[in-house]
């Protein structure tokens, strides 16, 4: 038992050096990490806390090391800081693991790695956490500061985040970033009923629950969707609900001709392909052909065949021989709405990759509305939280084309408790982190006029 969580700490170290040296993306890697270090299979929950609370609280933890380390962080070789990190987040915020065993664990981690001054420096430090517990925040005196240590976020998005939305709710923002994330599925209408599914999935070890906001989710309580038949033969995708309601927005409708604009990996047309009951044409287009191939493979999980994936740059679309009845643009953003799931993102992005992506997102827009039909809608969607990826960047669109203008009908197809997230003129949702237990998404409904007298109105 003791050898087995000894090498879980291992794991997670080596992890999380590789994450941080490799800028490798965390689900990747440590999917990666599990298969390679042969791990046992009930090691692996533990091992999963322990690297994404680590990634996820490194502020507020080299907060607590800077108090405690008579040298300066940087002075540390990286895998001693890495451990000290994850030590002392066990420490601080996992119950279930005895004091003794983390540190006991740490110090034979350090012996192994380093020399006899490094565990001695690495035991000091956490009999001293654990002496006299974590010092208070109330150090920092200015707010901001406070608040982006205490919520280990980045200084320039805590900023941004106090900018665009004033203190208290940037407060809420941060701290629901680092709760757990909901681990909803959407279940396959077209191929069987929710109850069927639900009992489906049981048989199989996995228990579910009805999502409270969400018709078309179930959440997973216990159990590992990704392994179970149900999952393999198309009866359930994994998506979070944000992300759910954004096929519910464009309301496809079987016959129609739509473009998803931006579509891999895929989880929105499919749900797009579902929603039409497998009728009409619907042309998936990605940027990165190896990611337009990860799209057939979906659809012939999920028993469909009207997606057809084209490996495209959407700034370069032109007028459509045969124009869209509607255009998804599920556009590359910074994610700044998924830090529960993706906490790596929060110090991998920089505030200049935000403008940066503006830019893209402006071109992708303006060139797909030249495929989309008169009377036609388009969806705009992103999963962050910025708003100068989402609603500026619409106010901008419109104001750049006078065929544009806001579609107000989102609260006639969005389910009802999603009402109170659309804003006063129906065309837009933020979701928030917190507030439904999905990732912060936006999505904004476009309408382009029928007839040039209804442009000049
Ligand atoms: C947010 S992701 C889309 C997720 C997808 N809609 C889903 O539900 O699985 C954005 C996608 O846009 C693609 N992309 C980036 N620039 C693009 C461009 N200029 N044209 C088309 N696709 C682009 C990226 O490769 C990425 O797969």
């Amino acid at each position: 038992m003791k050898k087995q969580e000894a090498t879980v700490r291992e794991v997670a170290l080596d992890t999380l050096l590789k994450i941080e040296q490799q800028q490798a993306y965390s689900n990747l890697l440590l999917n990666d990490m599990i298969k390679s270090s042969k791990l046992a299979k009930v090691d692996v929950p533990l091992l999963t806390e322990i690297v994404y609370g680590t990634i996820q609280r490194q502020a507020s933890l080299d907060f607590v090391l800077k108090h405690f380390s008579k040298k300066p962080l940087d002075k540390l070789q990286d895998w001693v800081l890495v451990l000290l990190r994850l030590s002392v987040y066990q420490l601080l915020h996992l119950d279930r693991v005895p004091d003794h065993a983390i540190l006991n664990e740490a110090v034979t981690i350090a012996n192994k790695r380093g020399h006899k001054g490094i565990s001695g420096m690495v035991n000091g430090i956490l009999r001293n956490v654990l002496r006299q517990g974590a010092p208070s925040f109330d150090s920092i005196k200015e707010p901001i500061e406070r608040l982006a240590v205490k919520g280990s976020h980045p200084q320039w998005f805590v900023n941004r985040l106090v900018d665009q939305y004033g203190f208290d709710e940037a407060e809420k923002i941060v701290f629901a970033n680092l709760e757990h994330p909901v681990s909803s599925i959407r279940v396959n209408e077209f191929k069987s009923d929710k109850d069927t599914i639900k009992e489906m999935l049981l048989e199989e070890g996995v228990e579910v629950e009805e999502s409270p906001f969400m018709p078309h989710a179930l959440r997973v309580t216990r159990g590992a969707v990704q392994h179970t038949d149900a999952f393999k033969e198309g009866y359930v995708s994994i998506q979070d609900e944000g992300s759910m309601l954004v096929a519910l927005a464009l309301d496809p409708k079987p016959g129609e001709r739509i473009l998803d604009a931006c579509a891999a990996p895929g989880g929105k047309s499919m749900h797009i392909a579902e929603l039409m009951q497998n009728e009409g044409q619907l042309i998936s287009g990605d940027i990165h052909k190896h990611k337009v191939e990860l799209l057939e493979a979906q659809q012939k999980r999920l028993g469909l065949s009207i997606i057809e994936g084209v490996a495209q740059d959407a700034r370069k679309l032109d007028e459509a021989s045969e124009p869209f009845d509607r255009v998804l643009v599920d556009a590359p953003c910074s994610g700044l709405g998924v830090l529960q799931r993706k906490p790596d993102i929060k110090w991998k992005k920089k505030e200049s990759d935000i403008s940066r992506l503006q830019e893209i997102q402006a071109d992708i827009l303006d060139a797909v509305w030249k495929t989309l039909k008169p009377g036609g809608r388009l969806i705009y969607s992103t999963c962050t939280i910025d708003k100068n990826e989402n609603d500026h960047q619409i106010t901008s669109f419109l104001s750049k084309h006078s065929d544009a203008s806001r579609d107000t009908s989102l609260t006639a197809v969005l389910p009802k408790a999603y009402h109170s997230a659309i804003g006063e003129d129906g065309s837009m949702v933020q979701l928030l982190p917190g507030q439904f237990g999905t990732d912060g998404f936006f999505i904004t409904s476009i309408k382009k006029a029928e007839t040039i007298e209804e442009v000049a109105e």
